[in-house]
């Protein structure tokens, strides 16, 4: 099974694939480190952002095993993912890598902006997790103060409006849901509220395809 969970930024799906992926005994991958890294390799090297062709190499020279979650899971570093994010020839760099962890036997949980849209257009399900801009920002400037980050609530609200126009404006796999997506919106949810959601979707998927098997053999 491949479980995929889209949505903007701060909207708990990288929280809600590892409690998936953990329950359903899954491996995830929060394809958002691959652009921060990409990006981090562009920082580290001196070279420019909007530099296609050093990105495509930091990109290509990623593997899924050396992330610096530290490092990476900053807010510097959240909006220069964005930025590389947006250049269509990283994209491409970045399918094979996420295919191919799709594929593991038994499946995954993959979380980010495209992945029921183009890396998995067959996952099933898909989620699209969402919440209010207001309550993404106060939970991502919570993360950001417990990880030592000094940040007010304004400016991380400022940086998360100006990401989501970003990636939903960008030309290749903007960030949309998907036509055969289910839509969660965890504003009024907690984390654990959020999880029992999810998982009434992913087991009524499990138990549609059951009835599917079923109808086909009988
Ligand atoms: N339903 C929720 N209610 C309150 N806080 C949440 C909820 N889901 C996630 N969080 C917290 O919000 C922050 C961002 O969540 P995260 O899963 O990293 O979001 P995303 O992967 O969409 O960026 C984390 O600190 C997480 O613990
Ligand atoms: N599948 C993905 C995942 C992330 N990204 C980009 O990478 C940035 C960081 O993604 P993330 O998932 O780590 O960020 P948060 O949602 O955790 O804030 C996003 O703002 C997107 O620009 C993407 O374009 N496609």
């Amino acid at each position: 099974m491949i479980i995929a969970l889209d949505g903007p930024a701060a909207s708990g799906k990288g929280t809600l694939a590892r409690r998936l992926a953990r329950h359903m005994g899954l491996p995830h991958l929060d394809s958002g480190l691959l652009y921060r890294a990409t990006a981090q390799a562009l920082i580290e090297q001196g070279c420019d952002l909007a530099d296609s062709a050093a990105a495509v190499k930091a990109a290509r020279g990623l593997a899924l095993t050396d992330f610096d979650e530290a490092a990476l899971r900053g807010r510097d570093m959240a909006e220069a993912a964005s930025v590389v994010a947006a250049i269509p020839e990283v994209r491409t760099a970045l399918i094979d890598l996420q295919r191919g962890f799709a594929a593991r036997p038994g499946g995954a949980v993959l979380d980010g902006r495209d992945i029921g849209t183009v890396i998995c257009p067959e996952a099933s399900p898909k989620i699209f997790v969402t919440a209010s801009v207001e309550a993404r920002a106060m939970r991502r400037a919570l993360e950001l103060k417990g990880r030592g980050e000094a940040v007010d609530y304004a400016c991380v609200l400022e940086d998360i409006r100006k990401r989501d126009e970003r990636d939903s404006s960008r030309a290749v796999a903007p960030l949309k849901v998907a036509a055969d997506a289910f839509v969660l919106d965890t504003t009024k949810l907690d984390v654990e509220a959020a999880f029992e959601a999810a998982l009434a979707i992913v087991n009524s998927t499990l138990e549609d395809k059951r009835n599917l098997v079923a109808r086909s053999a009988g």
